[in-house]
């Protein structure tokens, strides 16, 4: 009796404050969720992913669709277009304890400019509404759309948590796991983002320098209050004409690196990337076991 895997993508919007962001939290079980390996489909903003014995469920961000207020009046644009057109589940949060209100409407409308996704419904706050409220918010929002199915939540208590991630699997296309499986700890994370700066630092010009570079990571600062991972990092080369190289006339080629790897490093830490790359030169650090050391070999 063996059941398929299931895997694909998920998308949770909802206005401000109703919860989208302690409920991924809750059911990736992680604050940072992270992955390991680079997403084989389009550049988007990957929040976590839920791996379970039946399937695995690829939480991704929603750019725009949370805030309506700057959306009003517009289409969505083309970005958010592409990003949301083949993510499989959109899962539109309102809380129990307020009224459905023109904002949760509002979005709900936008859900359809993506017929091929399944729609759900999740009521969000439980633990802060009354069964009474609850029992009226299920009633009201089953009014808005047919939905695949309709789930009340509490992320803070977990109730309802393990019944939600289960219906949201079943709505996935049967798959191979898309993502291997590991958790990604901090040092794995620091370990593949200077890997990719060191990827991005190489490209053109791997004749001249292929065992050159170390990348060292001094700091590594996830934004509470902005949407913005801030990464400090140093570049070394181990000699003065290769620091030009790097360079390039006027700066030109370095912020080409840097460019590349912010591009590289945003998908696998689901925001955007500040990135300070100081380039620097220590003699021979190949041969020098001290040297060594400081780079982190
Ligand atoms: N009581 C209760 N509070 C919750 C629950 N989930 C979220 N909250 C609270 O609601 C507030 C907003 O939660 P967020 O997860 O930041 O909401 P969001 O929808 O991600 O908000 P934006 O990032 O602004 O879009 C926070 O103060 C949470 O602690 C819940 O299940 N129960």
């Amino acid at each position: 009796m063996s059941e398929q895997f299931r895997a694909g993508f998920v998308t949770f919007v909802g206005r401000p404050n109703v919860g989208k962001s302690t409920l991924t939290n809750a059911l990736v079980g992680e604050k940072v969720a992270i992955t390991s390996s680079k997403p084989q489909t389009t550049r988007r903003a990957i929040r976590g992913i839920v791996h379970r014995p039946d399937g695995q469920l690829i939480l991704v961000d929603t750019p725009g669709m949370h805030r309506p207020r700057t959306l009003l009046g517009e289409r969505l644009n083309d970005v958010v277009q592409s990003t949301l057109a083949d993510v499989d589940v959109m899962c539109l949060c309102v809380p129990a304890n307020e009224k459905l209100g023109p904002g949760d409407r509002f979005i709900n409308e936008q859900l359809d400019q993506f017929p091929k996704a399944k729609k759900v419904a999740i009521v969000t706050k439980v633990d802060v509404a009354s069964k009474s409220a609850v029992a009226e918010q299920l009633l009201a929002v089953s009014r808005l759309r047919e939905w695949a199915t309709i789930i009340p939540v509490s992320a803070l208590t977990g109730v309802q948590l393990d019944i939600l991630a289960a219906e949201l699997v079943a709505l996935l296309p049967e798959s191979e796991p898309l993502y291997p499986r590991e958790t990604v700890t901090e040092e794995d994370l620091e370990a593949r983002i200077a890997e990719l700066i060191r990827e991005a630092a190489l490209e053109g010009v791997s004749d001249e320098l292929p065992h050159s570079i170390a990348i060292t990571i001094d700091d590594m600062v996830d934004r509470d209050d902005k949407e913005l991972f801030e990464i400090y990092a140093n570049l070394f080369v181990e000699r003065d004409s290769q620091k030009g190289i790097i360079i390039g006339h006027k700066g030109s080629r370095l912020a080409e690196v840097g460019a590349r790897a912010r591009a590289a490093i945003e998908p696998l830490v689901g925001k955007q990337v500040f990135l300070s790359l100081r380039v620097k030169v220590a003699k021979d650090w190949q041969r020098d076991a001290k040297q060594l050391g400081r780079l982190g070999f």
